[in-house]
Order: structure tokens, then sequence, then C-alpha cells
């Protein structure tokens, strides 16, 4: 405190330049999806409760495709998609108008705000949404985010009769490692498992820690079979010595489990239901 105390205040021009992001950005500040964001970039952001619009806002209040938000000769338009509760600009029902950065649009019960690209909150809002949806120790994604993004996966393999498995892994000994090496030692088995799962899984899957020491990936296109092989490889990988300086070698133990969509096991809350019995 008292060195604090003694550290010369530097002189300063204010804060560093920002630059100006690639696009604008639009992000729930009120309501259902709160915190959710979308940039827009050359494609339009469609919002509405669909699964497979850009901007997903799950609530009865908001219509499957509700507005898009498109940029267009260098400004920005909100264009209402025939809602059933019409899109309001600043509180007033809105067809198709240009945008000024804070601009509010209302889409059913939540509220959006529009940031343009030169404004600095666009870059603050897209870490809040990163520090918010994501498992700081390992980069995936947290369970709250899974559960919507699964929820949303499933819906369309379902809608597409595409094949769709949950993968799950356990570590076990974790208790174990932090008593006898730390709770650092712990990290590290834990970051590890992250980056594994993360290297293995192929695009279009969704990777996420849903627990203390429990990580899920949901494989899209994918059944049992090669849901199987998925997670035998890692299991492999992941029971390998951890080695850690000081010459410590971890060594972790991992059980699986995996549930494929279908009949009997259509959702996400039935999928976790067999995951846990195979675990326990
Ligand atoms: N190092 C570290 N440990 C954690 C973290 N989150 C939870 N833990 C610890 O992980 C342990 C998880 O508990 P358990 O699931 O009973 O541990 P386990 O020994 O792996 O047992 P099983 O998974 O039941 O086989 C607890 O001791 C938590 O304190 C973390 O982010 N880092």
């Amino acid at each position: 405190m008292a060195e604090d105390t003694q550290l010369r205040t530097i002189r300063s021009d204010g804060p560093r330049a920002v630059p100006p992001r690639a696009s604008a950005c639009v992000v729930v500040i009120h309501g259902d999806g709160l915190g959710r964001r979308a940039d827009v970039g050359m494609e339009p952001v469609v919002i509405g409760r669909s699964s497979d619009v850009s901007l997903y806002i799950p609530h009865r209040s908001v219509s499957r495709r509700h507005c898009e938000i498109r940029a267009s000769a260098g400004s920005y338009r909100v264009r209402d998609l025939g809602a059933t509760n019409p899109t309001l600009l600043n509180d007033q029902p809105v067809a198709d108008a240009a945008l000024a950065d804070g601009d509010r649009i209302t889409v059913g019960e939540s509220i959006l705000k529009f940031i343009g690209h030169a404004n600095v909150e666009a870059g603050y809002h897209e870490q809040i949404q990163h520090l918010a949806m994501r498992d700081q120790l390992t980069g995936l994604h947290g369970r709250r985010q899974f559960v919507e993004l699964a929820e949303a996966m499933i819906a369309d393999a379902r809608q597409r009769q595409s094949p769709l498995t949950l993968a799950v892994l356990d570590l076990d000994g974790l208790r174990e490692i932090n008593l006898r090496h730390g709770h650092a030692a712990g990290d590290a088995a834990l970051r590890r498992a992250g980056d594994l799962v993360q290297e293995r899984m192929t695009e279009g899957d969704v990777a996420a820690r849903i627990g203390e020491d429990e990580f899920a990936v949901l494989l899209s296109g994918r059944g049992a079979d090669a849901a199987g092989v998925f997670l035998d490889k890692l299991r492999r990988t992941l029971t390998e010595p951890l080695a850690l300086a000081g010459g410590v070698s971890l060594q972790v133990g991992v059980r699986t489990a995996l549930a494929e969509l279908g009949p009997g096991a259509d959702s996400l809350g039935l999928l976790m239901r067999r995951i846990d019995s195979a675990l326990s």
C-alpha cells in the first residue's frame, strides 16, 4: 500500500486510440438472449427464434425470422420480416430504415442496441461476451452457452434427419492431483483436456466444459460408431502421463460415455440422462 502511494503518476494523453472495427454489431441489452451479439458483415444478420438464424433469441414473443440488419452502401439498415410483434426502432414501428450508432431495436420482449464500427463499445461487448460465455481456464464454452448451442444443433439435426452424438469425458482423480501437487497441477490437467478436445473436434462440432472435471462434445453428422472412435482416441492421449516442471508427472484417469440422438433420446435432457446413467 505504502509503495503504491509513492509511485509517481505518469503523464498520459488518455486512452490509446481504439482502431475502428471491420464491422458494426448488434447486441442484446435486455430480455432473453442477454449479452448475445452478432457482427454485421457481408451477410445480413437475421434475428429470430428459429435455430438457424444468426442471432437466436429463444422467446415466444420473437418470430422465427423477426427482422434483419444489413450493411447497405456504407450504412446499415434494419428491416422487419413480417414479425407478429412488429420490430420497433427507438420505440417506433419500423418497416425498413437506416440505423445510427446507439439505436435501440425492440424484438418481442428483448431490446438490442446497434453499435457502429467506430464505437469503442463494440470491442467491450465482444470481450464481455467472451468472459461470460467461455470457461476461462480452457477457453471452451461454459455450460450455459453449451445448452443453448446444443438445443439449436439438436433441433437442426432432427429437422434434417442427420446423425448427432453427445460425447462426454469425466476426468478422474482431479481432487487427488490438487491435494498432492497443488491447484496449478490440476489446472494443467484440465487445460490439457480442453486443448485435446479442441484439437480433435471438427468443424460443426461444439465442445464445452460442462462441470468441474467434465467435458462435452456434440459431434455433428456423426453417429455412435464414429463418436466411439473419437472418444477412444481422446481417452488414449488423455491418459498418457503429463510431465510438469520439477519432474512431476501426472496420471489422469478418464471415464467416457456417449449418447446418439434418436427415438427415446431426442432432446438434450434425454441425451444427458443416458450419459449420466452410463457414467454412474
Ligand atoms: N485445479 C482445479 N481444480 C478444480 C477446478 N474446478 C474444480 N476443481 C476440483 O476438482 C475436483 C472435482 O471433484 P470430483 O469430481 O469429486 O474429483 P475427482 O477426484 O476427479 O472424482 P470423480 O470425478 O468423481 O472421479 C474438486 O476437488 C474441485 O475442487 C479447477 O478449475 N481447477
